[in-house]
This record gives C-alpha cells, sequence and structure tokens, in this order.
C-alpha cells in the first residue's frame, strides 16, 4: 500500500504547498505573521519536506525544524490557526482529489491541535516576557 506522500507524489505536493503559500501572504490576517518568511523558496523547500515526512515520505533532507519556537516568535494564536486550516482545506479541494485531500487535511488538524495544545500550556509565550503581578 503507497504512503500517502507517494500517491500524492512530490510535485504534486510541492504545487499544493506553494500555491497555499502564495494564499497566505494574500490573506487579511495571516499575511502578517508570514511578513517575517525573508527567503521564500527556503521556506517553500522546508514546508514542502515537513509535509513529505508527515505524510509518510522518507526524508531527503537535512534540515531540523524548530516548530515550537518558530511559532511562538510568529505570534501563534488559536484564531489564526483557524484561519490557517480553513484556507488549506480550500487549497486542498482545489488542487486534489477528495480521496487525497481528505487524509492531508485531517494530518493538518491533527498537528494544528498540537500547536493550540501547546498555545494553550503556554510553551508559545516563553518568547515574550511573561506579565508581571503588578500589570493587570
Ligand atoms: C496546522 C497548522 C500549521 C502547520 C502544520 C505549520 C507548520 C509549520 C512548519 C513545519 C514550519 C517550519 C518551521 C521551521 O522551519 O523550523 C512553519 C513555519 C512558520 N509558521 Fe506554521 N504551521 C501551522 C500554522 C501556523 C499558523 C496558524 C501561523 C500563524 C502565526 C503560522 C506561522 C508560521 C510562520 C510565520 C512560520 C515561519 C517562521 C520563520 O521561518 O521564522 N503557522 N509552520
Amino acid at each position: 500500500m503507497p504512503t500517502l506522500a507517494e500517491q500524492i507524489g512530490l510535485a504534486r505536493l510541492k504545487a499544493v504547498v506553494a500555491r497555499f503559500y502564495a494564499q497566505v501572504r494574500a490573506h487579511p490576517r495571516l499575511a502578517a505573521p508570514f511578513a517575517r518568511v525573508h527567503d521564500w523558496p527556503e521556506h517553500l523547500d522546508h514546508l514542502s519536506h515537513f509535509w513529505w515526512v508527515s505524510l509518510g515520505g522518507a526524508r531527503y533532507l537535512d534540515y531540523r525544524y524548530a516548530v515550537p519556537a518558530k511559532h511562538a516568535a510568529a505570534g501563534f494564536t488559536p484564531a489564526l490557526l483557524d484561519d490557517w486550516l480553513a484556507l488549506f482545506a480550500h487549497t486542498l479541494a482545489a488542487e486534489l482529489p477528495p480521496e487525497l485531500a481528505e487524509p492531508w487535511l485531517a494530518r493538518a488538524e491533527k498537528i494544528g491541535q498540537s500547536l493550540r495544545l501547546m498555545h494553550e500550556l503556554g510553551h508559545f509565550a516563553q518568547a515574550a516576557p511573561l506579565p508581571t503581578a503588578t500589570e493587570s
């Protein structure tokens, strides 16, 4: 049974990732946090590899991801995650047949839940100074 990554194929996966981030950069709320990305070709390479491996493909890049630190720095919030997931669902439905789009979206939703939990547990607050007792 081929993995989901293999069923999609690397070229098609890369095209989905590129289209998604083009839409992110034009989105009224997601564009601002993503303005911190300066090397878009590199970001797209890293994200394509991230999804390839997340969907069962073999690693082909020697890159260490720093997902909590980067999302803390980017100002991740649950509301932005809702925007992100809605846009991702839209891109997947436009680019892929449902039997490939649906399991990919399910994987994204699971990762989104982990990010939401990290946010709730305060992992993303470490990059910012904690409020002091005198501030209310
Ligand atoms: C399920 C949803 C999401 C997934 C799977 C995801 C995944 C990732 C991954 C794998 C990276 C690369 C990290 C690295 O290079 O070490 C990344 C970077 C980034 N993500 Fe997300 N992300 C999600 C949601 C969001 C949301 C809601 C925001 C809004 C703030 C966001 C903002 C960013 C930014 C700005 C970067 C680039 C940071 C930098 O290079 O400095 N992400 N994301």
